[in-house]
């Protein structure tokens, strides 16, 4: 069972109260959470660069470069004890006005989203998602596009006495082959995260990516090796895992491998994925290849230009950081960045959640909705 340390659970009040950033999250198939904390503001920086520090990133869905991401320092790492970076090393005490600061925090209570600036998302009802979802079918059948990713917004209230970790300790228990993440900071605000979908990672043993699309929510109790898949998905997981072919081989990363699509379980759904591995690769070769991945087409569309046009014009600025990537960078030697669905924006009254589905020519308005009520549930189960 998943829990977070005492540690964590103080240092996380404790950052809040002195209203730095910080992020904790839980590997999928991992038994511990990790953690970081910023005592100063998060910056826009490359992702993998020359000299790139520890911390944990957030990029939004819309990035003028793929590569550049919101990157909170990793200036205090939690585990089972509270360690303060200098430079490159750990130590037990702080080295800092900052890190003292943090240290002398005495925060009690449950632990809740700061309020912030960042505006309030406004829900998407039903017949407005269903006319958004025949539009871009219609945009689809006039040759326009081959595939669009619409979303929409589902506002749930929290309870008042709400806790953020007892949240985020639920999320890993339910779904333990999920990236689950609770991370909070004044530029991104707070998101609460189960996400089954691995943007890149990169470490010692190489690269790895997967091609995930379709989604189908059979019955519990269901053979999920059993499941079968219409044409129209296999064709579009295809055009996805061909689009990540193509980065790799631009990129510049050979000897690259991928698996047959199978069928994998995320939560209550079911999806069609494949996966990649390329030997280790140079910082430039994977800024070059995070740059042609983000936003893949199975949060954007195809042709992406044309698929990101359609969305900002029918969503406006909705997503935020919804369908962006997000995770830790060089933290012992990994970066791991997971596409930020299955995921919720926090206030300190409502989690709001973010849900969407790819549009194909052959998709049906009313289905699609049902879909991401079916997506809802992820992260809705534990509110
Ligand atoms: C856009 C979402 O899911 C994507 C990932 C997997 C399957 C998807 C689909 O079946 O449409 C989407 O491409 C979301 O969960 O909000």
């Amino acid at each position: 069972m998943t829990i977070m340390t005492d540690a964590q659970r103080s240092a996380a009040s404790a950052a809040a109260a002195c209203r730095m950033g910080y992020a904790i999250w839980r590997v999928p198939g991992g038994d511990v959470f990790r953690m970081i904390v910023a005592t100063g503001p998060a910056r826009t920086r490359p992702v993998f660069g020359a000299e790139t520090p520890p911390g944990f990133v957030l990029c939004p869905f819309d990035a003028t470069d793929g590569n550049a991401a919101l990157h909170l320092a990793a200036d205090i790492e939690v585990g089972a004890d509270i360690r303060y970076r200098r430079g490159d090393a750990l130590t037990d005490t702080p080295q800092t006005d900052a890190q003292a600061a943090f240290a002398a925090a005495d925060a009690q209570g449950p632990l809740q989203a700061a309020p912030s600036d960042l505006p309030e998302p406004a829900p998407t009802e039903r017949a407005a998602y269903e006319a958004r979802v025949a539009r871009a079918v219609a945009a689809i059948e006039a040759g326009r596009a081959e595939k669009i990713v619409l979303s929409r917004i589902d506002p749930r209230p929290l309870s008042p006495d709400h806790d953020l970790r007892d949240l985020l300790e639920a999320l890993a228990r339910a779904y333990p082959q999920a990236f689950v993440c609770l991370t909070s900071s004044a530029e991104a605000g707070t998101w609460l995260v189960a996400t089954p979908e691995i943007l890149l990672t990169a470490d010692a043993d190489g690269v790895r990516t997967m091609a995930l699309a379709g989604t189908q929510w059979p019955e519990p109790g269901t053979d999920i090796a059993a499941l079968t898949w219409p044409q129209k998905i296999v064709d579009e997981q295809a055009v996805v895992a061909r689009e990540i072919a193509r980065a790799f081989a631009a990129a510049g990363l050979h000897d690259t491998t991928e698996t047959p699509a199978g069928t994998v379980q995320a939560a209550n759904l079911c999806h069609l994925r494949s996966d990649f591995h390329a030997p280790a690769a140079t910082p430039e070769q994977l800024a070059d290849l995070l740059r042609k991945l983000h936003p893949t087409s199975a949060v954007c569309g195809m042709p992406r230009a044309t698929a990101r046009d359609f969305i900002l014009s029918e969503e406006g600025p909705t997503r935020g950081f919804y369908t962006g990537y997000l995770g830790p960078v060089n933290i012992d030697g990994e970066t791991r960045l997971q596409v930020n669905l299955r995921t919720a924006r926090i206030t300190p009254t409502h989690a709001y959640l973010h849900v969407g589905g790819g549009i194909v020519a052959a998709s049906d308005p009313a289905t699609e909705y049902e879909e991401t009520v079916q997506k809802a549930r992820t992260i809705g189960a534990v509110l």
